[in-house]
């Protein structure tokens, strides 16, 4: 049956009307109506329903742009929108209310104050969404910024004009259109958006186009949240179960054709061990594509013929060896799934970003030499993942940092839309999904609240000065510290008697809980003792 739908023709939004647009969801931020915990809920509500109620044109949308597969795009796109709204819906409550602050961010003799951090929303934000998944990455920071009441406009990438309409169209006839704008365009519409004044703006895309972005926001010192790229490296030892690795790293290169900027770049493999991964690799390949990648209906395609010839660039650029796929066609902007074995950290597999489906294979002598290749290839990488024992797995977390890692696997620290995702240093600052979806465009405002009845306490911080009230204050306030000059604890009086009443251990509630265990067994045993006598 034909679609009942047609997907409109990519159409930039006029020049003319960006600053009309920006004005007015910062007008609509100031009748403060977007403070209402009801307003927000009523929006993440009406946006769930739209992806369900787009869900088709969507999908059609994201076929046409990407050949995205339908099963894909249901769980990292629309779904993932949709598990998202809900999220927010039954947590955002939880996450908007007023947080008490005690004990031991405010002493004792502060808590008549009343501190408390109240969750404010920053204002009207700008998210920037890039191509790779152009749903998912443009409306999952929408669920945040709603869930923290700020109003947005949205500019998706252009290099996705399907989805980037059908977009356009759910925001603007599901949302409150004072609230929520959608600006479809490239450069020229980016730079009129960035001409605007923002609260925050929210970038996903290239760390080169997120240098622009970060450097136009601080002339007017707009906070900016950027989620950017990644030279990502795979560590594999002989621990490894290569089969899985093979399997799993293949995964990571077969979603969206690997244009997913979490995934690996380069494999970095002990030397010994690198002709078995590959026969696994291959075999892996087999079982995924039974009749080859192209012929697969699950292999998404580039995006478009300026990425096709990136990758395909990489490919010419090698001096290595393609030992899995190989195959390109630039009239399906096909790229097969390809490994290549490098023989040099210098190569262009090992150095550019890959971000599509091929990667490269880097056999090392050791986990050292490996770790030291990573850190001079790329020292802050979006993502690594770790195939080896346990022991190799911590090592490799400890020594080398990334913005997310998964043990044993490929970016599934990134498959769940609950749980913080974002990059360090320059492959992003900032993080979001889940409750990071609303901290990220709150304000977490400290407010405290002196009782007029209390004046007379505080009293002694009013001219003139005087010392013997500051004295009395400090000998009833001052802390003293534990530890000596050299930095080592103080084993005092203090110290014994603590870890005495503590029975051994730290904390007021672990003291209470090993209290009740000593007298439940000395109760028990007397029990016992006296059940024996009788
Ligand atoms: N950390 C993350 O969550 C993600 C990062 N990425 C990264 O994004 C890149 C691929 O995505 P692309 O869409 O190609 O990124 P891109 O940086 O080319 O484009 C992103 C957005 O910036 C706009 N833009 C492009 N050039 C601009 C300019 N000169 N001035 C102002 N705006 C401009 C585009 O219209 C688009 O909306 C890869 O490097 C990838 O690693 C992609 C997805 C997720
Ligand atoms: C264990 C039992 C169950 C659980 C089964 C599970 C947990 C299955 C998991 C399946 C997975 C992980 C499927 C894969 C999903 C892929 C996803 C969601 C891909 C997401 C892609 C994203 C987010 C891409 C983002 C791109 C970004 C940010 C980028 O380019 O930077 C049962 C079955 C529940 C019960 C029995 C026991």
């Amino acid at each position: 049956m034909a679609a009942q739908f047609t997907i409109p023709e990519f159409e930039n939004t006029s020049l003319d009307i960006i600053p009309a647009l920006a004005s007015n969801a910062r007008g609509t931020f100031r009748t403060h109506k977007t403070k209402s915990l009801q307003w927000r809920l009523v929006q993440l509500r009406k946006l769930y329903w739209a992806m369900e109620d787009y869900k088709e044109q969507l999908l059609a949308a994201l076929v046409k742009d990407l050949h995205k597969s339908n099963f894909e795009s249901i769980i990292a796109e629309v779904d993932w929108v949709k598990k998202d709204c809900l999220f927010m819906i039954d947590n955002l409550e939880d996450f908007a209310k007023d947080e008490k602050l005690g004990a031991p961010a405010v002493p004792a003799s502060f808590s008549l104050m009343k501190f408390r951090t109240r969750k404010e929303p920053l204002g009207t934000v700008l998210i920037i969404g890039p191509y790779n998944y152009p749903v998912q990455l443009l409306l999952a920071p929408l669920v945040g910024a709603i869930g923290a009441g700020c109003t947005a406009v949205l500019k998706p990438s252009e290099m996705t004009p399907a989805c980037a309409m059908v977009v356009r169209e759910l925001i603007e006839k599901r949302l409150d259109p004072n609230a929520f704008a959608v600006v479809n365009g490239g450069i020229p519409e980016t730079n009129a958006l960035m001409a605007e004044k923002w609260d925050k703006i929210f970038f996903t895309g290239s760390a080169q186009v997120g240098t622009i972005i970060a450097k136009k926001a601080a002339e007017t010192l707009t906070p900016v949240c950027l989620e950017l790229g990644g030279k990502n490296p795979a560590f594999v030892t002989k621990n490894a179960n290569l089969a899985l690795a093979a399997r799993r790293l293949l995964w990571g290169k077969t979603q969206n054709a690997g244009q997913v900027c979490m995934s690996q770049n380069y494999v970095l493999i002990d030397k010994d061990i690198v002709p078995t991964f590959i026969e696994f690799l291959k075999e892996s390949y087999k079982d995924m594509f039974p009749n080859g990648a192209k012929a697969s209906p699950d292999l998404a395609r580039i995006v478009n013929p300026r990425h096709f010839h990136r990758i395909k660039k990489m490919l010419d650029e090698t001096k290595g060896k393609i030992v899995m796929g190989g195959q390109l066609d630039e009239s399906e902007l096909f790229i097969e799934p390809t490994a290549v074995l490098v023989n040099s950290v210098g190569d262009a597999m090992m150095q550019e970003e890959s971000f599509g489906p091929i990667f490269a294979i880097y056999p090392v002598h050791s986990l050292d030499q490996a770790l030291n290749i990573a850190a001079s290839i790329h020292r802050t990488p979006l993502s690594l993942f770790s195939f080896g024992s346990k022991a190799e797995n911590n090592r490799v977390l400890n020594e080398m940092t990334s913005g997310g890692a998964t043990l044993n696997d490929t970016f599934f620290h990134g498959s769940v839309n609950s749980v913080p995702f974002g990059g360090v240093g320059d492959s992003g600052w900032g993080a979001y999904r889940g409750k990071a979806s609303f901290d990220v465009f709150t304000h977490f405002r400290t407010v405290a609240e002196t009782p007029s009845w209390a004046d007379g306490l505080i009293r002694v911080r009013y001219m003139p000065y005087d010392w013997s009230r500051l004295r009395l204050l400090q000998r009833l306030t001052t802390q003293k510290p534990n530890f000596d000059r050299k930095g080592a604890i103080i084993k005092g009086f203090g110290y014994w008697t603590s870890l005495l009443l503590g029975l051994g251990g730290k904390g007021v509630k672990g003291a209470f809980l090993r209290w009740l265990f000593v007298l439940a067994s000395g109760y028990a045993t007397m029990f016992v003792l006296e059940k024996r006598r009788a």
